[in-house]
């Protein structure tokens, strides 16, 4: 009998009445209790920590790696270079450190984060910090310490700090028994990569916090991304930035995914616009928090062949790499981004064409200043 009513009673608490699409708020069950991470059990989940007329304050973690700089200018670009700060575990290089404030953030250690919130008054905060597909199979217990036990932490500053938080995930969410051509929103997720799984766990996290706890939680599906001026940190889409590193260097790319493997990719401008406009989207006009986003998608054939019309000497061959060909295999190859475009009216800009002009001529010029020097 009693033990019926404690469960009753509980599940009343956690239950609460639906409103506004979201259940009662009430803190994350391990805020409650002793440990260090004990905040009060009143506080209010849904206060706006910021008013609409400021400008967000805005943390990037992982910012050192392929997005995380280009994420930065822009937002500094928006908001101010003072209100946009970058971090990461590793040093920055001098221009990183000397264009606008950076600081050490290590996501796994969550009292450093919860400080860094507190002290920069942060509202806005962009965890970019990740194990990507290929790196994250070399070193599983890495790539669950970071985007699992790390993503904990960052949902949880989050939370306690009314923060809107924005979490990318992946065409690596999806595997082999997903529908490939195309992909929608919803469907089947049963990734066979742990960055995979830790995406889709990222996915479900941000979306039960959202709904429990009113967290304003944002997530975007990228492709593979292609960028001229930073470089990619361990993904099975590499191929398709290094391409054109070697095809001016050298003539020639030797590429470790077979010529037919067709990918949904998208250029850097794109997918940073992309997320700042999901994260300046009236929260209404969302149906749902985690949207694919696409631009293109092609083959190491199609690509090679787009080069080619640059660059009429251009060779490619082929060494594949069977752990990368073998997830790339289980990745969609068209991405259904319907959603996106209907509810914030999503439109991408590059498109094959756009993307093989823009970063030849970003590495051609950098090839010619380097022969001419
Ligand atoms: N680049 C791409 O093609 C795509 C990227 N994404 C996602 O976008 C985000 C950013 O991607 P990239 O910049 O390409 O990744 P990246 O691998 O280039 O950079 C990740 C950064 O995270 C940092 N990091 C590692 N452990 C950390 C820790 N404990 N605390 C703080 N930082 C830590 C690393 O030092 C690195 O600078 C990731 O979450 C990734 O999953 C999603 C789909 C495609
Ligand atoms: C598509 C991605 O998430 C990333 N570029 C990877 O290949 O792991």
């Amino acid at each position: 009998m009693l033990i019926t009513k404690m469960l009753r009673q509980v599940v009343g608490q956690m239950l609460g009445s639906p409103a506004c699409g979201c259940w009662t708020a009430a803190p994350p069950l391990r805020f409650l209790g002793t440990s260090p991470r004990q905040i009060p059990a009143d506080t209010n989940f849904h206060s706006a920590s910021f008013s609409g007329t400021d400008q967000p304050r805005v943390l990037i973690t992982g910012g050192l790696g392929q997005l995380g700089v280009g994420l930065a200018n822009l937002l500094r670009k928006r908001f101010g270079k003072d209100n946009v700060i970058l971090s990461d575990i590793r040093k920055p290089p001098d221009h990183i450190f000397h264009s606008g404030p950076f600081i050490y953030s290590d996501i796994l250690d969550y009292k450093n984060l919860r400080e860094i919130v507190v002290n920069n008054r942060i509202t806005w905060l962009f965890n970019y910090s990740a194990l990507l597909s290929a790196v994250g199979e070399a070193n599983v217990s890495l790539a669950r310490a970071v985007n699992i036990t790390g993503l904990h932490n960052v949902l949880d500053v989050a939370a306690e700090h009314s923060l809107r938080l924005f979490v990318p995930s992946t065409i690596g969410a999806f595997g082999p028994t997903s529908p490939r051509n195309p992909t929608p929103d919803l469907c089947v997720q049963r990734p066979r990569t742990i960055y995979g799984v830790s995406k889709v766990h990222a996915e479900l996290m941000g979306e039960y916090y959202h709904y429990r706890y009113g967290l304003d939680f944002r997530c975007l599906r990228y492709p593979g991304i292609i960028s001229a001026d930073s470089q990619p940190g361990g993904g099975t889409t590499d191929y398709a930035v290094q391409i054109f590193h070697d095809a001016l260097k050298n003539g020639k790319f030797e590429c470790n995914l077979k010529p037919s493997t067709r990918l949904p990719m998208m250029y850097i401008d794109d997918c940073l616009r992309a997320t700042l406009e999901v994260m300046e989207a009236p929260a209404e006009s969302l149906s749902i928090r985690t949207y694919n986003v696409n631009a293109m998608s092609f083959t190491p054939e199609d690509l090679a062949q787009e080069v080619l019309k640059h660059i009429p000497e251009f060779q490619i061959t082929y060494n594949v790499d069977s752990v990368r060909q073998a997830i790339a295999d289980s990745w969609p190859m068209n991405f259904d981004d319907s959603n996106a475009r209907k509810d914030w009216g999503w439109k991408h800009e590059f498109d094959l064409p756009e993307l093989v002009t823009t970063m030849l001529n970003f590495h051609g010029s950098d090839t010619r200043v380097a022969h001419a020097n």
